[in-house]
Parts: C-alpha cells; sequence; structure tokens
C-alpha cells in the first residue's frame, strides 16, 4: 500500500508546524515531513512527492500587506530554482492530481489570498474573497462552536455530527467576498462547511463572541467543490488530545480531541485513493 505522506510548510512565521505535523501522524499519516519555504523555492523538496499538503497558522510576513498577503505573492509567482516551472505550476498539479491541501487560520488567509479558495468553477487561480480585521477590532483568542454542513462536499468534516468545539486565535478572520453572487454560489453548493454557533449546534450565530469576528454568514471555514482543498480559522490541530480542552479538568471528556477528525478523514482519503 501506498505509504500516506503529508507536507507541513514552515518559515516566514509560521507558528503552528509542530502541531499540524503531530496531528497529521496521529491522524494516520506514515510521514509528516516539515519543509521550509525555502527548500521548496530551491527543489529540494517537492509537492509531488507527498498527499497532503498543509498550510499552517502563523503570522506570515508579520501581516504586513494584510495577513499572509506576501506569502500569497510568493507562491503564485516564485521560480522553483534549476526548474522551468514555478512553485504555483507545482501546486496546481497537486490539485489536478487529486490531492488534498488543508489551510488553517493564516494557511486559510493564504489560499483565499492565492485565489485557491473557493475556486468557483474550478478556477484556483482567481480571488474572489478575502479575510480581514475581526469585526470587534482587538485580536480574539478563545474557543467557538462550529456548526457542519452535513451536504458540504468536505472529506475533512465527513462523519461529524453537529459541529465540533475548537480554538481561534487571529485579528484577521473575518471572512468578505467579492459579491453577492459568489456568496450565493459559496451558499447553494454548501462550500460554507463550517459556521460559527450556539453552543448546540443549531443554528449560525452573527452574535460576537459566539461569532468572534463577524464574518459575512458566520463563515468559519470554506472547501472547493472537490471537497479536498479547505481552509478554516479555527485550528483542528490545537485539539487533538483532550488535556487541550480548556475545562479538561472538570469536564469528562473522549481521549480524542475534536480536531483530530479532520486529520483521519484526510489519511482515510489517501489511503483509499492512491
Ligand atoms: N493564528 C493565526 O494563524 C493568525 C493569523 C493572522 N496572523 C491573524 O492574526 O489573523
Amino acid at each position: 500500500m501506498t505509504k500516506a505522506k503529508a507536507l507541513v510548510i514552515t518559515g516566514n512565521g509560521t507558528n503552528c508546524e509542530t502541531e499540524a505535523a503531530h496531528a497529521c501522524k496521529l491522524g494516520g499519516f506514515d510521514e509528516a515531513r516539515i519543509a521550509h519555504i525555502a527548500e521548496l523555492l530551491t527543489g529540494e523538496v517537492t509537492l509531488d512527492d507527498y498527499h497532503f499538503l498543509n498550510l499552517t497558522g502563523g503570522f506570515l510576513d508579520g501581516d504586513d500587506l494584510g495577513s499572509a498577503k506576501a506569502q500569497a505573492n510568493r507562491l503564485r509567482y516564485a521560480a522553483v530554482e534549476g526548474k522551468e516551472e514555478r512553485l504555483v505550476d507545482q501546486i496546481t498539479r497537486f490539485i489536478a492530481d487529486g490531492k488534498l491541501i488543508l489551510g488553517v487560520c493564516n494557511g486559510f488567509q493564504l489560499l483565499v489570498k492565492m485565489g485557491m479558495l473557493p475556486a468557483l468553477g474550478g478556477n484556483y487561480l482567481n480571488q474572489t474573497a478575502t479575510l480581514t480585521y475581526n469585526e470587534c477590532g482587538r485580536f480574539q483568542d478563545r474557543w467557538c462552536y462550529l456548526k457542519v454542513d452535513a451536504a458540504s462536499p468536505s472529506l475533512y468534516t465527513r462523519g461529524i455530527e453537529g459541529g465540533v468545539y475548537l480554538p481561534v486565535r487571529h485579528g484577521e478572520g473575518k471572512f468578505l467576498v467579492d459579491d453577492a453572487k459568489t456568496l450565493e454560489a459559496i451558499e447553494t453548493k454548501h462550500l460554507s462547511c463550517l459556521k460559527y454557533s450556539d453552543k448546540n449546534y443549531t443554528a449560525a450565530s452573527m452574535e460576537f463572541p459566539e461569532n468572534p469576528n463577524g464574518s459575512v454568514n458566520a463563515i468559519a471555514g470554506i472547501c472547493d467543490e472537490t471537497g479536498r482543498i479547505m481552509g478554516l480559522m479555527p485550528h483542528p490541530e490545537a485539539f487533538v488530545h483532550r488535556t487541550q480542552h480548556p475545562r479538561w479538568t472538570r469536564e469528562e471528556l473522549p481521549e480524542e480531541g475534536e480536531g483530530l477528525i479532520f486529520f483521519k478523514n484526510a489519511a482515510k482519503y489517501v489511503k483509499e485513493n492512491f
């Protein structure tokens, strides 16, 4: 059987790479390699050797120009040393090969600003949305209830009943779209797979602090139409064990944290399809 291989990109200010790689291993990947972005740009590491690309959280380029904007330009336009291709050509091939990309927080901002989400009509290099300053005007560091759309094509949220409880920590998490048509397409295709909600996961919420940033339609995460590419502001890699839960000493909790399912689903998909 193929070895399921995950790649986590680090460098220029990411700070969740170790947790993301740990979550990949716990979720069932045989290998989780942390690579500096420079290793991709020099051609020492190539995406073709992996199945699951993790774009992780942090403060890429210090959030200058807006979170993840500089890295979005870097990934879209930088050449790979000694090769006739740009890094974006490798990413486009990665997607065409049926592989998986998960962007968390800064990684979600990166995917959106590269144009890779929501990628309506399969156009992966067309920016139609953004993530900008939280409506409250402050950085938010708190735990949120996230309602899952069971009709979404996202492979990561498969099997989740109701919703998940995960931490957020961001200053620029407000999801916005360029026009009403984009939002309508996102909703009718069920690409808005995660929404900030009340604690019973009954309804999406625009109320602060349930919705920590004022995202349009309470959107916390979206996927593309294939369900293989997903981005979300909350951090699934930060809740893979019960001791990461804020009330773990007071509540009876299962051993496994609620975020691990994202990585288990990704590993299962890779093992079934490669
Ligand atoms: N945790 C993160 O990845 C934060 C992303 C970004 N630096 C922000 O503050 O919005």
